[in-house]
């Protein structure tokens, strides 16, 4: 079996070190421009358009991340990139959960305690206790309830929130108030005050978080970008920043990474931002995962973590 692996990034010597150990019975390399030869799997972030453009006897490509849109907009504009028939699968979880739990509660635990509200107090030498925010007045709202928002819901629920989750599909997770399809995006909007987002990158979520979402949200309601900059109309949230409609907002992704040095976004005494790292791919689990599913592939099973080409994620 052989595998070819290619990412911009990543330490390419100690992920070819690590499939081995996993795959002992594989030939691993990196892929280089001009290479040709066989491979029945393909492992790949950013692709160049010829590493998998022909390769019609793939048994499988893996993007070395949870979102497959760089690829699938690739793919859009080079439909010979993937070859029909070869399934693409993406990293599920493989550590991405916790890691997004850690910092959607521990921004939700910071706007609930009014830690923002301290922090400007502080600037000003003001020592004043503020009134104490309600639990029953911080309903979460997650937008995406997949692999990382129904791991996002959980642990908010842990910590006694009401939780609310609108999807594509209508979802049964203990203690969490479920909406489906954009005829429900209304009512889940309705009372929301933290509005944390873990959609996919498709035609059908750019730009979602807008001036039109935004303004069904509960008043003085904060946002959570965790998914894709795409999603979020910047302007339009510094406006809803601005009009006292949001109180404040985390942003983790941008339309444009890195973010400007003259992007306004920084400057914004109530935005927190964090440069993409709300959660990495961690090499040990990722690659568990590829060698379980690579095995699974051989034995003729269906693994999990296959894209949908049709619906995009
Ligand atoms: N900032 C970062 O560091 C990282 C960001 N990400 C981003 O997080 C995203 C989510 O990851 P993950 O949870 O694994 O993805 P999943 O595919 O498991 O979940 C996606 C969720 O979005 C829902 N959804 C998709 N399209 C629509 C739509 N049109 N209307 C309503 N709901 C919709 C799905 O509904 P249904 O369940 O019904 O299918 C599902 O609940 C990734 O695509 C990636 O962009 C991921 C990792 C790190
Ligand atoms: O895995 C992803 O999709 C990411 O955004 C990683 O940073």
């Amino acid at each position: 079996m052989d595998i070819i692996f290619y990412h911009p990034t990543f330490d390419t010597q100690s992920w070819l070190a690590g499939l081995q150990q996993q795959l002992p019975e594989a030939r691993v390399r990196e892929w280089r421009e001009g290479d040709n030869q066989p491979a029945d799997y393909a492992l790949v972030w950013h692709p160049p358009v010829e590493m998998l453009a022909g390769r019609k006897q793939l048994k499988g490509v893996f993007a070395l991340g949870a979102g497959v849109d760089s690829i699938l907009s690739k793919l859009k504009a080079h439909p010979d990139m993937l070859p029909a028939g070869v399934p693409l699968f993406r990293l599920e979880d493989t550590g991405m959960g916790l890691q997004m739990q850690e910092y959607a509660v521990s921004q939700v635990l910071h706007w609930f305690r009014r830690f923002d509200d301290y922090q400007a107090q502080k600037q000003q030498a003001n020592w004043q206790p503020l009134d104490e925010y309600r639990r029953e007045d911080f309903t979460i709202g997650l937008l995406g309830a997949g692999v990382l928002g129904g791991q996002v819901a959980e642990s908010l629920i842990a910590w006694g929130f009401p939780v609310r989750c609108w999807s594509r599909s209508k979802k049964d997770y203990p203690g969490v108030t479920s909406f489906a399809g954009a005829e429900q995006l209304g009512d889940f909007l309705n009372g929301t005050r933290v509005l944390i987002n873990l959609l996919p990158n498709t035609p059908q979520t750019v730009g979602i978080i807008n001036a039109g979402l935004l303004e069904q949200l509960a008043d003085e309601a904060y946002v959570l970008n965790l998914a894709r900059g795409v999603h979020l109309v910047e302007a339009d949230l510094l406006a809803a920043l601005d009009n006292g409609k949001l109180k404040g907002a985390m942003l983790d992704v941008f339309s444009q990474e890195p973010l400007p040095v003259d992007s306004p976004l920084w400057k914004h005494p109530r935005v927190a931002i964090t440069p993409h790292i709300a959660a990495v791919t961690r090499p040990d689990e990722a690659m568990a995962y590829i060698a379980r599913t690579i095995r699974q592939i051989e034995k003729g099973e269906k693994p999990a973590g296959e894209v949908s080409l049709q619906h995009g994620y």
